[in-house]
C-alpha cells in the first residue's frame, strides 16, 4: 500500500493510528508518595483487620455496663480508676466490678471494659460537675487514680469501634486499575504497605516552536507574542496524568529543533511538539523530524500507520514522522510517527493555540492515558441542547467549538467563535461543541454532542 499525503484523515483514523502503536508502560514498584496519580497493577489484600484491635472511639472513661445502668448526674455511679489507658498502650489494666480506666480515642479496650463513658458524661475525676476535658497527664498524672463520677449509662459497646469494623483480614482493598489518588494511597499506608505495583505515570516532554516567541515574564518586542501553548500543553499533560516537562520555545532552525528533540529523547514516553507543521516557509517541524538519529544504522522505513513508503513520504534514521491532514477544525494539520532508538512516539500539533490544546485533548491526553494503563482513557462525551445557533461551520471537517456546559440543565452554550486564535474563550469554556462534517450550521435548540473537559 503506498502512502498518499494528499489523503484526508479523519479524527478517529488519525486517533486509532496513534494508539494502536501504543501499549500500557511496564509496571514498577514504587514508593506510596511516588504512586500518586498511577493505575495499580495488582489487587491488594488486606493482611490485617482494621482496626487491628477494639478501641475506644472518645477520649473518656473504659467502663463495665452494669455498673452505669441506674447512674444520673444527681446519683452517680462512683468508680475507682485503675490506670491510664492512652493510644498505643501495650500493657492494659484489667477493668474489674466498681471500677473504670481512663482512655484515650484510638487506645485498645482494656479486658474487663464493655463501653466508653466520654468525658463530658463524668466529673473527670475531679469530684466537681460535669467536665468538658480531661486535665493533661504530664501536668497532673492523678487522673489516672482516685475515683470518677459517671452521670449517665453507657450501653453494651458503646463508644467502641469493633476489630475489622472498617475491614476484615483478607478483604479486597483496592482492585488492579484503580487510580491511585490521596485516599486510596491513605489506605495503602493503613495496612502496611510500603510500595505497591503500578505503571509508571508517562514522561511527556513538550516543545514548542516558533522564532516569534517569548518567554512569558519578559517585555515583549515587536511582532513577537508569548509563547503559550508550552505551558498550556504541559499543564495539560500533568492534569491527564503524566509527568511533563517543558521545554523552553526553540527557534525555527531545523538544526536546533533537531538537536533538542534528541537530547530530550532520553528522558520522554512522548514528546509532544506544537508549531511548524503547515505549509509555510518556515514550518520546520517536518523538516526537522526527518532525519532523527539513532546513532545506528538501521533506518526505519514503515509509516506510522504500518503501511509501506510511497512516493512523498520521508524515511527517517530512527523512526518516522507522518504529517497528515485531518478532517476536523481547528487541528488541521498534525503528525504522528515514533523516534529515535525507543522508538519514542511523537505527536506534532499545530501551533494556533487552540488547535493544540484541542489536539492534545483528542489525541495526546489518550495516548498519556494509554501508556498508563488507565480503564478509561477518553473524555466524556454526553448530548446536550445547543442553546444558541452555530451559524457556521465548515463543510467535510468536523468542528470543535468551545462551550459552556450545564449538566443541570442538559445544555452547552458556545463560548467565542471559531478562530483558532481564541485563547480567553478557551479559557472560558470547559466543554467542547462537536458539529459533525456533514453539517454546515446548528439551529438553536438543536441537540449536539459534547466532549466534556472536566477534571
Ligand atoms: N496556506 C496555508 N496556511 C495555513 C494552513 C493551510 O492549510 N494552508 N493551515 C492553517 C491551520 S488550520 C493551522 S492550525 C496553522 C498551523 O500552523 P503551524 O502548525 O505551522 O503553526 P505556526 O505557523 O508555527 O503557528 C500558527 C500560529 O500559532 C501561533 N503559535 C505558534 N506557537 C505558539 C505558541 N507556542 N504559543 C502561542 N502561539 C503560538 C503562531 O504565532 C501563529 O500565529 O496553519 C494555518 N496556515
Ligand atoms: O485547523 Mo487549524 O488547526 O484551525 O486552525
Amino acid at each position: 500500500m503506498s502512502h498518499d499525503v494528499d489523503r484526508v484523515w479523519s479524527v478517529s483514523e488519525h486517533l486509532d493510528s496513534i494508539l494502536g502503536q501504543l501499549t500500557p508502560l511496564e509496571p514498577i514498584e514504587l514508593q506510596l508518595l511516588d504512586a500518586q496519580g498511577c493505575v495499580l497493577v495488582e489487587d491488594v489484600t488486606v493482611p490485617v483487620a482494621l482496626p487491628p484491635f477494639e478501641n475506644s472511639s472518645m477520649d473518656g472513661y473504659a467502663v463495665r455496663v452494669a455498673d452505669t445502668e441506674a447512674a444520673t448526674e444527681e446519683h452517680p455511679a462512683v468508680l475507682e480508676v485503675v490506670g491510664d489507658v492512652a493510644a498505643g498502650s501495650g500493657e492494659l489494666p484489667t477493668v474489674g466490678p466498681g471500677q473504670a480506666a481512663r482512655i484515650m480515642t484510638g487506645a485498645p479496650l482494656p479486658p474487663g471494659a464493655e463501653g466508653i463513658a466520654p468525658v463530658e458524661w463524668t466529673d473527670g475525676g475531679t469530684g466537681g460537675g460535669p467536665a468538658t476535658t480531661m486535665a493533661a497527664h504530664s501536668t497532673d498524672p492523678s487522673g489516672a487514680a482516685g475515683e470518677v463520677r459517671v452521670h449517665r449509662p453507657v450501653r453494651q459497646g458503646e463508644f467502641v469501634r469493633e476489630r475489622g469494623s472498617d475491614v476484615a483480614a483478607g478483604e479486597l482493598a483496592l482492585a488492579a486499575g484503580t487510580i491511585l489518588g490521596p485516599a486510596q494511597i491513605g489506605l495503602l499506608a493503613a495496612i502496611g504497605r510500603g510500595t505497591v505495583k503500578v505503571r509508571p505515570r508517562p514522561r511527556v516532554v513538550v516543545v514548542s516552536t516558533g522564532s516569534e516567541l517569548m518567554q512569558p515574564g519578559e517585555e515583549l518586542a515587536a511582532g513577537r507574542i508569548y509563547d503559550s501553548n508550552s505551558f498550556a500543553l504541559t499543564a495539560a499533560a500533568r492534569a491527564a496524568g503524566a509527568i511533563a516537562y517543558r521545554v523552553g520555545a526553540v527557534a525555527d532552525e531545523v538544526e536546533t529543533l533537531r538537536a533538542t528533540i534528541e537530547d530530550q529523547l532520553i528522558r520522554a514516553d512522548i514528546i509532544v511538539t506544537s508549531g511548524g507543521v503547515s505549509v509555510g516557509a518556515y514550518d520546520v517541524v517536518k523538516e526537522a523530524l526527518s532525519s532523527i538519529s539513532d546513532g545506528s544504522e538501521d533506518v526505519a522505513v514503515n509509516t506510522a500507520d504500518g503501511s509501506d513508503l510511497g512516493q512523498g513520504d520521508t524515511p527517517a534514521p530512527g523512526g518516522f514522522v507522518d504529517f497528515r491532514k485531518l478532517a476536523m477544525q481547528p487541528g488541521k494539520p498534525q503528525g504522528f510517527g515514533r523516534i529515535g532508538p525507543d522508538r519514542t512516539p511523537l505527536l506534532a500539533l499545530p501551533g494556533n493555540p487552540v488547535s493544540a490544546y484541542v489536539s492534545f485533548e483528542l489525541f495526546v491526553r489518550p495516548a498519556i492515558r494509554t501508556l498508563m494503563g488507565a480503564g478509561s482513557v477518553h473524555r466524556e462525551v454526553v448530548r446536550a441542547t445547543c442553546v444558541t445557533a452555530i451559524e457556521r461551520s465548515p463543510e467535510g471537517r468536523r468542528q470543535f467549538l468551545r462551550g459552556h456546559y450545564n449538566r443541570a440543565a442538559g445544555t452547552v452554550t458556545p463560548v467565542g467563535g471559531s478562530g483558532s486564535h481564541l485563547v480567553r474563550a478557551l479559557a472560558h469554556a470547559d466543554a467542547l461543541i462537536v458539529v459533525p462534517e456533514a453539517d454546515t450550521s446548528v439551529a438553536a435548540g438543536a441537540n449536539v454532542e459534547v466532549v466534556v473537559l472536566e477534571g
